[in-house]
């Protein structure tokens, strides 16, 4: 069955209120891949219909990044959606989300301010204000992200919990290529050198997992040893940072329990960001 798709507030309307029974949205940014696919599927698992929308949101992307670059594949995104069973497409443009420049934002506040956000100022209160405008436009009983994403999973969930937003949040499993690069649409960018350079992103997070056992020092030591010989691989990676900080608040994370460990680079003029859930032993 192909999906309906909707391209304004009004037909989108019409199709949520055509709807039976619950309804799981997956949000994207389109130049679908295998990891949107998965969390497709883990929408149709979780209720009765599925909702996905594409939109590059503007309000997310900081001066200088890729924004009028990034990978815009509507066609083919429909053709995937339509193979996954998914019913409903919400495809505005730029207008229909913001026909006039938005006066009202949402504030990330402290948490929007560390890791990801300390390397693109600005960019969880883009993406939180988009996430809520699409939340109160399609109204879904689920919402579902991505673990790749963890810290824009956190905020999410925060968000939902200190604004009373009336929808349960799913995170969905980090889909990977065999070598263990994680699926990203940015990843399209990357040359066969670069793309060589950036696997060491989940190398040195499966190295930082291999050491959970042996606490924090030996995980960011391990993770560090692959990251510095990227740094001076051709091309290089050039890191933007390497943590290990609480799944909730993206706080920095000293002892044992549980945490991700988080990172982030370029290579070339891609910026790529991965990260891993670890369950840590103490320090001897
Ligand atoms: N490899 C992946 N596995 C599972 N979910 C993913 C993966 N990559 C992205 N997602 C999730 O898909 C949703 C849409 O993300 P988006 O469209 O930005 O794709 P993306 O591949 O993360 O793109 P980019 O890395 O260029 O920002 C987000 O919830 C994101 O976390
Ligand atoms: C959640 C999202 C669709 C909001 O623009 C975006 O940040 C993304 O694709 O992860
Ligand atoms: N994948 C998160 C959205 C962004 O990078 O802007």
């Amino acid at each position: 069955m192909k999906p309906v798709i909707v391209r304004t507030r009004e037909e989108l309307a019409a199709a949520r209120a055509r709807v039976e029974g619950t309804l799981a949205f997956v949000p994207t940014m389109g130049a679908l891949h295998e990891g949107h696919l998965s969390l497709m599927r883990q929408a149709r698992r979780n209720a009765d219909a599925v909702a996905v929308s594409i939109f590059v949101n503007p309000l997310q992307f900081g001066p200088g990044e890729d924004f009028d670059r990034y990978p815009r594949t509507f066609d083919a995104d429909a053709e995937a959606c339509a193979r996954e069973g998914v019913g409903l497409i919400f495809a505005p443009s730029r207008e229909v989300m913001y026909p006039d420049e938005p006066q009202v934002t949402l504030k990330s506040g402290p948490m929007g301010e560390v890791v990801e956000g300390a390397a693109r100022p600005g960019h969880f209160d883009g993406m939180l204000t988009v996430v809520l405008k699409l939340l109160n436009l399609v109204r879904p009983d689920v919402a579902i992200f991505g673990e790749k994403d963890a810290q824009q999973l956190a905020m999410i969930r925060r968000m939902v919990a200190d604004l009373n937003v009336p929808v349960r949040v799913l995170g969905g499993r980090t889909v990977r290529e065999p070598d263990g690069l994680a699926l990203s649409s940015r990843n399209r960018y990357l040359s066969q050198a670069e793309r060589g350079t950036a696997l060491a992103l989940s190398r040195a997070l499966q190295a930082g997992a291999d050491a959970a056992a042996e606490g924090p020092g030996a995980v960011l030591g391990a993770a560090s040893a692959v990251l510095d010989k990227a740094a001076s691989a051709d091309p290089p990676l050039v890191l933007d940072y390497l943590v290990l900080v609480d799944p909730a608040t993206f706080t920095p994370v000293v002892s044992g329990g549980e945490a991700v460990l988080a990172v982030a680079g370029r290579v070339g003029s891609t910026h790529l960001i991965d990260n891993v859930h670890l369950q840590l032993g103490k320090e001897h």
